[in-house]
């Protein structure tokens, strides 16, 4: 419930369509509740006397109750959805901007999947229970009272029989609430699996067709899907058990208050009109008491959707910039000193262990090490995508824990391993480097990351628009618009993870004598092909996490037998990536 509380401060902006909205499903309400007054004058009055003015003057009065309630009605759905969706709205966008302030850490706490239903189909519950809840529980207690209040006017004896029925409602209430809701949790879970199914096998559609993997896909999607079929089924079963507990109390009362009521009206304690105006009320306080269930019911379900957007909301970034931050690197030195990590406290073991390491600034480094022996671990701890566990990370002298997050990443340009382009054209991404830069400025870039003459061939060049994810590129051609995108930075730290690993040997030389020009930047190449790392001015070689040994390429050759393994291996051409030589133990 306190989750909910906390989300319904995004209404806040919304106060104002609220309070008219519950004014005028108030006045809605009183023009219904005063028809079966009306009614039963017509009945007792009008017709028992035959007066045709009469009934037409009543008949009038209930028209015009009529109109003005459907005209509350619709206007209050104007005010409803404004406040609904911008409430979906706002949640929306204190999700997606708390999500820019995670850290990998806190990432890697959800499902990617599960974030998107967290900020739509568990935002569209919420919504709903605003757009669908909000008039039933403004009207419901209204006419519940006022329906009580007037047939106990009516007649007191009539109305005790009526309410004698009520508590099987609230018997039958309470049983399906504490049935379905945690129900509602387990559905959530399933439309998490499901989407987690399909976002995974869309992404990987191509792999799933090149390995003829589509019945196997196809099989995983049915069972997720049946999953949440059979459970959405259990749940509404029960859900739905309200309507007809509603219908079967509601006739039960009908039936009893028309034998009462017909005795009382032999024995002419009753008139007609008004046993007819009674069963009004009767069907009207019904019509409100199933109004407040259905809110119970939403409250339910919107309960375990708050929470789920609570999570989000409430993620402890594991990252911050300290008060008083660094603004700037002065230069781009990189340490570690006995620095040590661990993925989350879960893990088994750590990632790296007792780091130490010097890298002066503007001096080149090369990291080679089998496949998980942590080197993408080790670079990401630069720029903060991660926070050591044990030791400390310093660049330009300082602990990176000192400088503000945003002004550290702009000094350290990072060339992911998993490149990623976004629909739109070239320039749109390599802008994303430096918003500012010319035509002139990308092209340089462009010609540094050897780009420049494939996009030179492409009709529109600069302009040429990229598919989705960069889907009409090469793997080759993307990884070099990627080492564009983030030579346009300038950076003062430059690592390229296994960044020219799809292209071929000659580019990636070229590549090389371009970054060598470029000597006031630190760059840390993590590579599967010694050729790649020979000509630094030293190699690091990780081996499950740990340094196995650091020196220049003559160094390692002279003196370490695996580098002079994994060199020999390389040059006879036995496996010319090298991955699996690099394993060292
Ligand atoms: N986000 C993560 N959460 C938990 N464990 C992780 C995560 N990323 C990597 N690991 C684990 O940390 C270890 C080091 O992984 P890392 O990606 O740094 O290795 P690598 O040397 O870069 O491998 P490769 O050459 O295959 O890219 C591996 O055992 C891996 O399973």
């Amino acid at each position: 419930m306190n989750d909910l509380k906390r989300l319904l401060h995004y209404l806040g902006p919304y106060r104002k369509d609220m309070i008219l909205g519950a004014l005028l499903v108030f006045a809605e309400t009183l023009f219904e509740l005063i028809i079966p007054i009306l009614m039963a004058d017509i009945i007792d009055v009008g017709v028992a006397n035959h007066d045709i003015p009469f009934i037409l003057q009543k008949g009038i009065q209930m028209g015009i109750c009529a109109i003005l309630s459907l005209l509350t009605g619709l206007l209050y759905a104007r005010y409803a959805a404004r406040a609904s969706y911008g409430f979906g709205s706002r949640i929306r966008e204190a999700q997606y901007e708390k999500l820019q302030h995670y850290s990998f850490a806190n990432l890697d706490h959800f499902e990617t999947s599960s974030l998107v239903t967290r900020m739509t189909t568990d935002v569209t519950v919420l919504q709903n229970a605003i757009n669908g809840g909000f008039r039933p529980m403004a009207r419901g207690p209204v006419m519940l009272i006022l329906g009580v209040g007037l047939s106990f006017w009516m007649n007191a004896k009539l109305a005790i029989v009526f309410l004698v029925c009520t508590p099987i409602l609230a018997l039958t209430l309470f049983f399906i609430v504490r049935k379905v809701s945690p129900m509602y949790h387990r559905l959530q879970k399933a439309m998490d699996r499901l989407n987690d199914v399909v976002q995974e096998g869309l992404t990987a559609i191509r792999a799933v067709k090149a390995f003829v993997r589509g019945d196997y896909e196809e099989e995983k999607f049915k069972s997720v899907n049946d999953d949440l079929m059979q459970t959405s089924q259990r749940t509404f079963h029960f859900a739905v058990l309200n309507l007809p507990a509603f219908q079967f109390t509601m006739y039960a009362a009908a039936v009893l208050i028309m034998w009462f009521g017909g005795n009382m009206i032999l024995q002419s304690q009753l008139q007609v009109g008004d046993l007819t105006g009674f069963l009004s009320y009767v069907l009207q306080v019904m019509n409100a008491l199933m109004m407040i269930s259905s809110v119970f019911l939403l409250l339910t379900r919107s309960l375990a959707s708050a929470k789920r957007i609570v999570e989000v909301l409430d993620e402890e970034p594991t990252l911050s910039s300290p008060k008083e931050s660094l603004s700037q690197v002065p230069d781009g030195s990189v340490r570690f000193e006995h620095v040590s990590f661990r993925y989350s406290k879960d893990a088994q073991e750590d990632a790296l262990s007792d780091i130490s390491l010097t890298i002066p600034s503007g001096q080149t480094v090369g990291i080679l090490g089998g496949t998980g022996s942590a080197k993408t671990t080790l670079v990401q701890l630069i720029p903060r995508l991660y926070d050591a566990t044990e030791g400390s990370v310093l660049v330009g002298g300082n602990d990176v824990r000192k400088y503000d997050v945003e002004a550290l990443r702009d000094a350290v340009g990072i060339v992911l391993q998993k490149n990623v382009l976004f629909s739109g054209t070239v320039r749109e991404n390599l802008l994303w480097g430096n918003e500012s830069a010319d035509d002139e400025t990308l092209w340089e870039a462009c010609r540094a990351a050897c780009a420049d003459e494939f996009l030179k061939r492409m009709p529109k060049g600069l302009d040429t628009d990229l598919g989705q994810g960069g889907v009409n590129v090469s793997g080759g051609q993307k990884q070099r618009l990627c080492i564009a995108r983030t030579l346009l930075k300038h950076p003062k730290i430059l690592i390229f993870d296994d960044s020219t690993s799809a292209v071929d040997t000659a580019t990636e030389g070229r590549i090389r004598a371009s970054l060598a020009q470029m000597k006031d930047m630190t760059k840390i190449i993590i590579a599967q092909r010694v050729t790649s790392v020979m000509d630094t001015d030293q190699i690091i070689i990780l081996d499950d996490g740990k340094i196995h040994a650091i020196g220049t390429h003559h160094d390692l050759l002279d003196h370490d037998p695996i580098y002079q393994e994994i060199y020999a291996s390389q040059m006879k051409g036995g496996d010319p990536h090298g991955a699996e030589q690099c394993k060292t133990s």
